[in-house]
């Protein structure tokens, strides 16, 4: 099986998720970032179907102990209750710590851990039976590696794991409990088919669950970014916009937001083409980018030729300086502009505003700033362009 619809792919590649996708996961493994990003999503993912299953296992487990009491009227079902309390405490132990989420880096070999007991009980338990009767039921011990592979919410090659652990232990158990040789057969034979059929389907779920990270990842970034040149978009501006308002209001950090302008870009579109103006926007990006380095900077493309660069933990001296070393960057790119009446080359005018956002500032300052910076871009645009004012 394999991810056959890539044509459209190219059009957003590279992008890691679209690699990904046109790359193929027949063997249902990313690269290994996305794999590792991959797992903690698949986690999260199944975080309250774990609890539901634990929940729903420890029950049906319970029933199955009340049914073996009037089923099984030898001796022998001291034992089988002796087991299966066993395996009560054992749920009950991780169940007490998979209701935290604070050990969610233990869900999976807990899970592993509650479906490996609960199948290995089981086989105890029949195994038990089957020395006093052996056509005492063993098809309970399928229902543990169907919910294995559909319930639990395990990874294939994990729901794989166990239940070859779970049938090697119920081998193990029948030879002691001296089950014939043509039971025996019969029986692993219905519970390898069974298991086959149950590999197949979570084979198909899990492809589908990883085409379904893929696709929504992508169409997140892509929701985000600007498709010409990559930078955020002007929803993903505003966004962050607040958020870090928010966080510099707690941090007492100051924000600086530079809006940038390329000059005359109109008349360059005019003299080289509109698909040369787009060439152009790129560059201009890869320079912004060049500046928003740090984790919470942001670079972003507002709309046609209009930018801005959103500055973290920054004061206004050194606002102002990034902002001339972000000028200067663009006309030592020497982009020829020979329709351009104020330079030679491809430039941009930049406002710079910058705010300390205090605690209990209300958000309409945020507004202000880009008011100000705004403002400041208009007055570089009249004083000849090509510079920077705050
Ligand atoms: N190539 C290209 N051009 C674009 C894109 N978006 C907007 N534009 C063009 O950008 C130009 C912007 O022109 P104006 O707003 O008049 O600004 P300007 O010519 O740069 O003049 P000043 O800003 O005053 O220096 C228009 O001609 C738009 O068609 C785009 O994605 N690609």
């Amino acid at each position: 099986m394999s991810y056959n619809n890539t044509a459209w792919l190219n059009d957003v590649r590279p992008n890691p998720y679209a690699d990904q996708l046109a790359l193929g996961f027949r063997h249902l493994r990313f690269t290994r970032s996305l794999e590792r990003e991959y797992r903690d999503y698949f986690l999260e993912e199944n975080f309250d179907l774990k609890r539901i299953a634990l929940g729903a296992g420890l029950l049906i487990w319970l029933a199955f102990a009340v049914l073996d009491f009037y089923l099984v009227s030898s001796e022998t079902r001291w034992w089988m209750l002796a087991v299966r309390l066993g395996v009560l405490g054992l749920l009950l132990g991780c169940g007490v710590l998979m209701i935290q989420r604070r050990h969610r880096h233990l869900l999976a070999p807990l899970s592993l851990v509650c479906i490996g007991s609960l199948g290995v009980g089981a086989g105890a338990v029949v195994a038990i039976a089957h020395r006093s009767d052996p056509s005492f039921p063993y098809e309970g011990l399928l229902l543990v590696c169907m919910a294995a592979y559909f319930l639990v919410g395990l990874r294939l090659v994990e729901a794989l794991g166990v239940s070859l652990v779970i049938l090697l232990a119920y081998v193990g158990l029948e030879l002691w409990a001296g089950l014939p040789w043509p039971r025996l057969v019969n029986n692993l034979l219905f519970l390898l088919f069974g298991n086959i059929a149950g590999a197949v389907g979570c084979y198909l779920l899990e492809f589908k669950s990883r085409e379904h990270f893929l696709i929504s990842r992508l169409m997140r970034v892509l929701a985000d970014h600007d498709s010409l040149t990559g930078l955020y978009n002007r929803r993903s501006f505003n966004r962050q916009l607040e958020r870090l308002w928010r966080q510099a209001q707690r941090e007492r950090h100051g924000l600086a937001l530079l809006l940038c302008d390329v000059d005359h870009f109109k008349a360059y579109n005019d003299r080289y083409g509109h698909q040369a103006g787009d060439l152009v926007l790129q560059q201009v990006a890869r320079v912004l980018e060049g500046t928003a380095r740090r984790p919470l900077d942001m670079a972003v493309r507002l709309g046609g030729e209009e930018f801005a660069v959103l500055l973290y933990d920054i004061g206004e001296q050194e606002a102002r300086r990034c902002a001339e070393k972000l000028r200067a960057s663009l006309e030592e790119q020497s982009i020829r502009h020979e329709a351009s009446p104020t330079a030679p080359v491809l430039t941009m005018s930049i406002g710079v505003a910058c705010v300390h956002p205090q605690p209990g500032m209300p958000l309409g300052k945020l507004y202000e700033l880009y008011e100000h910076a705004d403002r400041a871009l208009y007055e570089g645009k009249a004083f000849g362009r090509n510079r920077v004012v705050a």
